[in-house]
C-alpha cells in the first residue's frame, strides 16, 4: 500500500467509547473525501470539512467552560502521526494553542496539558483513571497490545497488573542484580565482536593514544545496543534461553517491527474492514500473531518438561486456570519485549549519547565507577550516585515519548476554565513539564545531571515525567534502570566514547527514523582504556 511509504514508523495504545459512531461518521468521511479529491483535488477542503464535522460531534469539552483550540485535523489520522514521529517540533509549534489544546487522534479529541499545575489536577484521582480502547490508535493496535496490562482498566487493569508484576517488583529487581550485572558485563565485553558483525570498520582518524591502545572502533548505536536490554528482559520472564530460542524470538521481533507502520498510519487500519484495503498488511499481522503463540507454547513446554519454573509458567499457569485470557498473556508478553524493544534501546543510546558528549560528566562517572568497584552490585541499585543522576538527567530530556502515552479520568476536569469531559483522553507534553518549566532554571535544556543533587524527590512530583504517573507507573522500572545503569557503568568503565556522527546542522543530534520513538541516530566510538 503506497501510504506506507509516506509514514515509516510506529507505535502502541489508546481509544475511546462510541466505537459504531466512529466507524459510521469515518466511513462517511472518507465517502466524502473521495467525492472531494475526485472532483476538486480538495485535501485541504476535506480536512476542513473533518476538523468541522469532528469538533460538532464532540469538542472533547463541555460547553459550558472556555472553548478550546488546536491543529486541524489532517489526512490520514488526525496528529497520532506527529504526536508519535514528531513530537519534539510539534511541542514547540502548538504552543501558539495555549497550555490547554486539543489534537485528534482519528476521530477522537485528545486533550494536551503543559503544566504542572494542570499535571496535578489530572491526577488527583489517578486511581481511578482510565486507559481509551486500543489507546485511541484502532483496530490493528488491539490486535497484537489491545489485552496488555498497560492498556487495562479499573478491576481488571488491578488483577492482571498483580499476576504479572511479581518479577518486576523493587525487591525481585534487588535480587536480580547480580545476573543484570553480569549480563551487562558481557555485552560490554562483546561489543568489538559487532565492529566486524555490523560490517563496521576500524575509525578513521585514529590518534596516537588511539593507535597505542589498538582497540578503538565506531558503532552505530541503536543497532548496536538495541538487543542487550531486550534478551534481559526475556530473560527475567523466561529463563534461561538457548540460541535456537533466542533467534526464534528476534526473528518474531524483526517481524513485529515490520508492524509498526501500521499501528500509526490509520485510515483503514483503524478498522477490522481494513484487512480487504490491504489484505497483505492483514496476513503479516496474522502471521506474526501465529508465531507469538506457538514460540510461548513450546517455550512453556520445554520448561516444564525439565521441571523448570519461571515466570512464563506461572502466567501461564494463570491462562489455563482460566483467571486471565489468551489475549491477555500474549499481549503483556508482547508490551514487555516487543513494544518495549524500541523503549529500551531510546533510554540506553540516549544515555550513553549525552554522557559520550559532555567530557566532565564522563570523567566523574569513570572515578565514581572505579570508586566502587567492590560494592558495584549494590552502587548500581543506588538513587544517590552521579551514575543515577545521569539516567535520570537523560530520561529528562529525551523522554521516549514527547507526548505521554495519555489516561482519562471518570470526572470533570478542570484546565483555567476548559472543563474536559469526562472519558476523554489527556495527555502530557513532557517537554513542557520536564524542560519548559521555569521550575528546571535558564539551563534546563543543558544536560546536567549535578542538578538533581539539590532538588528534593517530593518537588520531582509534577515537575518531571520519567516513569508514568500515579498508579500506572512502569511496571518495569526497577529492572530497567539497573540495566541501563549496569551497562553505562561498564561501557563507561572500559571505554572512552566519543559520539561521531550523528549531528545536525543545528547542533542537535539525528533521529533514528524507523522507529516510534525518538532514538538517536549517532556513531559512537569506542576506545578501549589503558589501566
Ligand atoms: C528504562 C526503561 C523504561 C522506561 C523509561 C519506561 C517507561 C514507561 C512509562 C513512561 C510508562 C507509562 C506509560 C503510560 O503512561 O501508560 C510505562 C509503562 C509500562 N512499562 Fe515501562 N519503561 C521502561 C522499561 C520497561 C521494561 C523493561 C518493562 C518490562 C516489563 C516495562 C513494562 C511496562 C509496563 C507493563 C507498563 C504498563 C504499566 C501499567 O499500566 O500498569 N517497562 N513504562
Amino acid at each position: 500500500m503506497d501510504l506506507m511509504r509516506h509514514f515509516p514508523g510506529i507505535p502502541a495504545k489508546f481509544v475511546g467509547e462510541n466505537l459504531f459512531i466512529t466507524n459510521v461518521a469515518s466511513y462517511s468521511f472518507l465517502a466524502f473525501a473521495a467525492v472531494l479529491i475526485l472532483r476538486y483535488g480538495g485535501i485541504f477542503a476535506f480536512e476542513v470539512l473533518v476538523d468541522r464535522t469532528l469538533r460538532f460531534l464532540n469538542t472533547g469539552v463541555l460547553s459550558n467552560g472556555k472553548s478550546i483550540s488546536g491543529p486541524r485535523w489532517t489526512i490520514p489520522n488526525g496528529q497520532v502521526i506527529d504526536k508519535l514521529l514528531n513530537g519534539a517540533q510539534k511541542s514547540t509549534e502548538w504552543r501558539k494553542f495555549g497550555p490547554v489544546y486539543r489534537i485528534w487522534a482519528g476521530s477522537y479529541p485528545e486533550i494536551v496539558i503543559t503544566t504542572p499545575e494542570h499535571l496535578k489536577i489530572f491526577h488527583s484521582d489517578s486511581e481511578k483513571h482510565g486507559k481509551p480502547r486500543w489507546q485511541n490508535l484502532g483496530w490493528f493496535v488491539g490486535q497484537v497490545l489491545g489485552r496488555c496490562v498497560g492498556l487495562l482498566e479499573g478491576e481488571e487493569w488491578k488483577h492482571r497488573r498483580q499476576v504479572f508484576d511479581p518479577p518486576f517488583r523493587h525487591g525481585a529487581a534487588i535480587a536480580r542484580i547480580a545476573d543484570t550485572e553480569t549480563a551487562a558485563k558481557a555485552f560490554v565485553n562483546e561489543l568489538p565482536l559487532l565492529k566486524t558483525a555490523n560490517g563496521e570498520s576500524k575509525a578513521q582518524n585514529i590518534t596516537e593514544k588511539e593507535k597505542q591502545s589498538s582497540e578503538s572502533f565506531t558503532l552505530h548505536a541503536v543497532s548496536a545496543f538495541m538487543k542487550f536490554p531486550f534478551f534481559l528482559t526475556a530473560g527475567v520472564v523466561y529463563g534461561e534461553m538457548d540460541a535456537q530460542e533466542k533467534q526464534e524470538l528476534w526473528n518474531l521481533a524483526e517481524k513485529h517491527m515490520a508492524l509498526l507502520p501500521y499501528f500509526v498510519i490509520g485510515g483503514p487500519y483503524r478498522f477490522a474492514q481494513g484487512r480487504w484495503v490491504h489484505p497483505s498488511a492483514y496476513r503479516k499481522l496474522r502471521g506474526y500473531q501465529a508465531g507469538w503463540k506457538d514460540c510461548h507454547e513450546r517455550m512453556v513446554q520445554r520448561r516444564r518438561s525439565r521441571g523448570i519454573r519461571v515466570p512464563l509458567v506461572e502466567y501461564w499457569e494463570e491462562y489455563e486456570a482460566g483467571h486471565i485470557t489468551l489475549d491477555d498473556f500474549l499481549h503483556t508478553m508482547d508490551e514487555m519485549l516487543m513494544a518495549n524493544l524500541d523503549v529500551t534501546t531510546h533510554i540506553l543510546t540516549w544515555c550513553i549519547t549525552l554522557i559520550a558528549d559532555n567530557e566532565s560528566v564522563q570523567k566523574e562517572l569513570r572515578e565514581e565507577v572505579a570508586a566502587n568497584k567492590t560494592t558495584f552490585q549494590s552502587y548500581l541499585t543506588k538513587t544517590d550516585t552521579h551514575l543515577h543522576r545521569c539516567f535520570y538527567e537523560s530520561l529528562r530530556l529525551r523522554p521516549l515519548a514527547v507526548f505521554s502515552i495519555g489516561e482519562s479520568a471518570p470526572s470533570v476536569k478542570d484546565f483555567n476554565g476548559i472543563l474536559v469531559k469526562p472519558n476523554t483522553m489527556v495527555v502530557v507534553d513532557v517537554l513542557a513539564i520536564n524542560v519548559r518549566n521555569p521550575f528546571w532554571g535558564p539551563d534546563s535544556a543543558n544536560f546536567n545531571p549535578a542538578r538533581f543533587k539539590t532538588i528534593k524527590q517530593s518537588d520531582l512530583r509534577y515537575n518531571l515525567t520519567v516513569f508514568g504517573f500515579g498508579h500506572r507507573k512502569c511496571m518495569g522500572q526497577y529492572i530497567g534502570a539497573h540495566m541501563i545503569k549496569a551497562a553505562v557503568a561498564h561501557l563507561f568503565d572500559q571505554y572512552e566514547v566519543l559520539v561521531t556522527d550523528g549531528r545536525k546542522s543545528d547542533g542537535d543530534y539525528k533521529i533514528h527514523k524507523d522507529s516510534w520513538v525518538p532514538m538517536a541516530d549517532v556513531r559512537v566510538q569506542l576506545t578501549k582504556l589503558q589501566k
